[in-house]
């Protein structure tokens, strides 16, 4: 079985700890908040964040150095803002090469960098063996139950996905394999744009007839960025792209739903950000995603009209209107080419 250090005790990083420990995996739960950690160990609960009892076999840690301490992979899961100072952090008390994996789901607004390359840039490539994204439609609060959840795990070696695929792999949490880094960690990034706006449009009262356009036409845009940005345009037909964009467009489990619920019902985005206790990844990829496309010069009318209402001011009504207003086209006309 495998030593492995998890950094991150948020909701996702709690319940990917649960699969390890489950798999009978060692595991060390990394936190920043030092309270956290002796609530964890105290009371084998995380509170704050997840609604289950956690397996006594997981041990939390408030010293980073403890925590990665001989380990053989290493599981990023702060939110993506966070990435570079644990990065920085781990760069300065790693002595083995472990494996690393992420499972955040972000774009870093004006780098416009994965996960990947923001852990490529901070962390010097000898001191880690690889790196490797798992993403997929993976609502925490369900997975900590052992619900059936599938995701995929993709790398740029073989070896790599298959080895992570081996540690999560188990009868409630099926793992698939992918050689689409790049694609597979912009679904997860994108289809986060998208559920703030099924979540506007749910607070604005709209039905189901909207929510589906919404996946659908959310779904060419996100494909349509992510070609040109060389991911492979299937994988957005997969678990980390379709499979996403429906748990979060639908699901009550979402934040970037229910952040996006709020707008909808007319609340500004700083009063929806500090009602919400937990991170809403799609806010900052919002921004990320607007200054890709101009950059890049893909046509994301979904994105740009969520960047407005965000950024801008808009109201989303005028966007609902702006949006269904658009030229006359062919539903498929430059489905993954389109230029402005
Ligand atoms: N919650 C979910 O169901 C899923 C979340 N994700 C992704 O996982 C990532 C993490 O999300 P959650 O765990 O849900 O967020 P969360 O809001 O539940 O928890 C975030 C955790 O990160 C910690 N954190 C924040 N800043 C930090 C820093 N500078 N250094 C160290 N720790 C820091 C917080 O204290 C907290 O424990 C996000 O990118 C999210 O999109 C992916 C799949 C499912
Ligand atoms: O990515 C997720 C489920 O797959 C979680 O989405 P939220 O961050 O919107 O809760």
């Amino acid at each position: 079985m495998a030593k492995i250090a998890v950094l991150g005790a948020g909701s996702w990083g709690t319940a990917l700890s649960i699969v390890l420990a489950d798999n009978k995996h060692d595991v060390r739960l990394w936190t920043h908040n030092k309270d956290q950690a002796l609530e964890m160990n105290e009371t084998h609960k995380n509170e704050k964040y997840l609604d289950t009892i956690i397996p006594e076999s997981i041990i939390a840690y408030n010293d980073m150095k403890e925590a990665v301490s001989n380990v053989d992979a290493i599981v990023i899961v702060v939110p993506t803002k966070a990435i570079r100072e644990v990065c920085q952090k781990l760069t300065t008390v790693l002595m083995n090469k472990p494996v690393l994996i992420h499972a955040s789901k972000g774009i870093e607004p004006n780098t416009l960098k994965r996960v990947s390359e923001i852990i490529d840039e901070e962390m010097p490539q000898y001191i880690y063996e690889d790196v490797v994204v798992l993403s997929g439609p993976s609502h925490a609060e369900e997975v900590a139950q052992r619900q059936p959840t599938t995701v995929t795990v993709a790398s740029l070696t073989e070896e790599h996905a298959k080895y992570a695929q081996d540690l999560f792999f188990n009868e409630s949490f099926r793992v698939y394999t992918s050689d689409d880094l790049i694609g597979i960690e912009l679904g997860g990034a994108l289809k986060n744009i998208i559920a703030l706006g099924a979540g506007i449009s749910d607070g604005l009262g709209f039905g189901d007839n909207a929510k589906a356009a919404l996946i659908t036409r959310g779904l060419a845009e996100m494909t349509r960025l992510g070609v040109a940005l060389g991911a492979q345009p299937l994988s957005f037909l997969g678990l980390p792209g379709v499979g996403d964009l429906i748990v979060t467009c639908t699901s009550v489990h979402s934040r970037n739903w229910k952040a996006g619920h709020l707008l909808g019902k007319g609340y500004q985005l700083e009063e929806v950000l500090n009602q919400m206790e937990m991170v809403v990844e799609g806010v900052r990829t919002t921004k990320a995603a607007y200054q890709f496309a101009q950059e890049e010069n893909v046509d994301m009318p979904i994105t740009k009209g969520i960047y407005d209402i965000l950024f801008e001011g808009k109201h989303p009504k005028e966007i609902v209107q702006q949006l269904m207003n658009r030229t006359k086209k062919d539903e498929m006309a430059d489905i993954f080419t389109e230029r402005k």
